[in-house]
């Protein structure tokens, strides 16, 4: 998408500095920086700390760690040293294993002196796919809200969505974000709502960062907010990412989504997930027994981050001195809340038999 006029991705290699380049996104929307990634530290602080962030993302920054580290020291050893740190960044997105078993599979049965141009292929060609796969769900979640605005005779749609599932948390397009500005670019008269998502405020932040910059009518919301909106009927349609996706469709997101989906089912608005296979983990079923949550720092609970009167971006404490925090990242809604999933290959239920008829080949998991 673009920034300014001028199209981005949110990391790519970039030949004049021979290096990984990402937007550094724990400074939007107040400052735009892009930094270079150019050992395997730099790659696992950043997904750690969350200079990048959201499912896809932390695959393909995963993938082009290992690309980096292949071209330095190609041997077996250090293709399995280089999954193990990477994969112990964070627990929940299941695309950091995806794309690292993918660069793995790729790169195993390769001798070590091909795997240095075969690694930096195939984390590109990683990057490529995810592209085309959120341009995908973009056009069949655009269906969803072609039929609302219809139905609305032209009047304008309004989408609520939590965290930020923006081209900032996949390579570009995003996922519940590809839907929205398809319609954008379809002439739909859109809106919306989104939610701060605290403790980091990734709406806030970075999903109204996206909706500022391509000129998409939004106000941000606090979190406690959606339910209310819901029941006065102001919201149309609620769409949502998702770090992990079960064979039987329950999805993890960021914490409070589950909210989000309990008060769309008590007043009949449509919950829908929006997700690229590789976010489907087709070895579990059940999300709340079998998904890893992450714990993060209370901190994250007890400061928060904005811009201070001279410009500069601080922390500020909220909560009194001696208050401990809990801080659990993410949530499972259950299938049972979820209206249906929009993936690259179209929408379905979040059910085994929706699922499998959307991807045969992994029927036998689903079922
Ligand atoms: C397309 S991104 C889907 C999810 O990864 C997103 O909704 C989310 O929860 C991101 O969490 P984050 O902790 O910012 O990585």
């Amino acid at each position: 998408m673009k920034i300014n006029g001028t199209p981005y991705r949110s990391i790519w290699r970039d030949a004049a500095s021979d290096a990984v380049q990402i937007i550094d996104q724990r400074w939007l929307p107040h400052e735009l920086r892009i930094v270079p990634l150019r050992n395997l530290n730099d790659f696992a602080t950043a997904i750690r700390d969350m200079w990048v962030r959201g499912a896809p993302l932390i695959g393909a920054t995963a993938a082009w760690g290992m690309a980096e580290e292949m071209a330095r020291d190609p041997s077996d050893t250090n293709l399995n040293a280089t999954w193990d740190v990477l994969h112990d960044t964070r627990p929940t997105a299941i695309n950091l294993r995806w794309a690292l078993d993918a660069m793995r599979a790729t790169l195993a049965p390769l001798p070590p002196a091909k795997r240095a141009d075969a690694a930096r292929a195939k984390a590109e060609a990683i990057c490529d796919e995810d592209v085309e796969i959120n341009r995908r769900i973009g056009e069949n979640g655009l269906a969803l809200l072609r039929d609302i605005a219809a139905r609305k005779g032209g009047g304008r749609v309004n989408v609520l969505t939590h965290c930020n599932a923006g081209w900032l948390a996949t390579v570009d397009w995003g996922t519940a974000t590809s839907p929205i500005y398809h319609a954008v670019e379809a002439g739909i008269d859109m809106h919306v709502f989104v939610d701060e998502t605290r403790p980091r405020n990734q709406g806030a932040l970075l999903t109204a960062w996206e909706m500022n910059s391509h000129r998409v009518s939004h106000d941000l919301i606090v979190d406690n907010a959606g339910g209310h909106l819901m029941q006065h009927g102001e919201v149309d349609i609620v769409i949502v990412g998702t770090d992990r996706t079960t064979a039987r469709g329950d999805v993890c997101n960021k914490i409070g989504t589950y909210l989000k989906a309990l008060a769309a089912k008590a007043n009949d608005v449509p919950f829908y997930v929006a997700l690229p296979s590789p976010t489907i983990d087709w070895t579990v079923r059940d999300g709340l027994r079998e998904i890893p949550i992450e714990e993060r720092s209370g901190r994250e609970v007890t400061h928060v981050q904005g811009r201070g009167p001279d410009g500069r971006v601080v922390d500020v404490q909220i909560s009194p001195d001696g208050t401990g925090a809990r801080n659990p990242a993410f949530d499972v809604t259950p299938a049972e809340l979820v209206t249906g999933l929009i993936t690259e290959r179209g929408i379905c239920a979040a059910t085994p038999k929706g699922m499998s008829a959307l991807f045969p080949e992994y029927a036998t998991a689903a079922q």
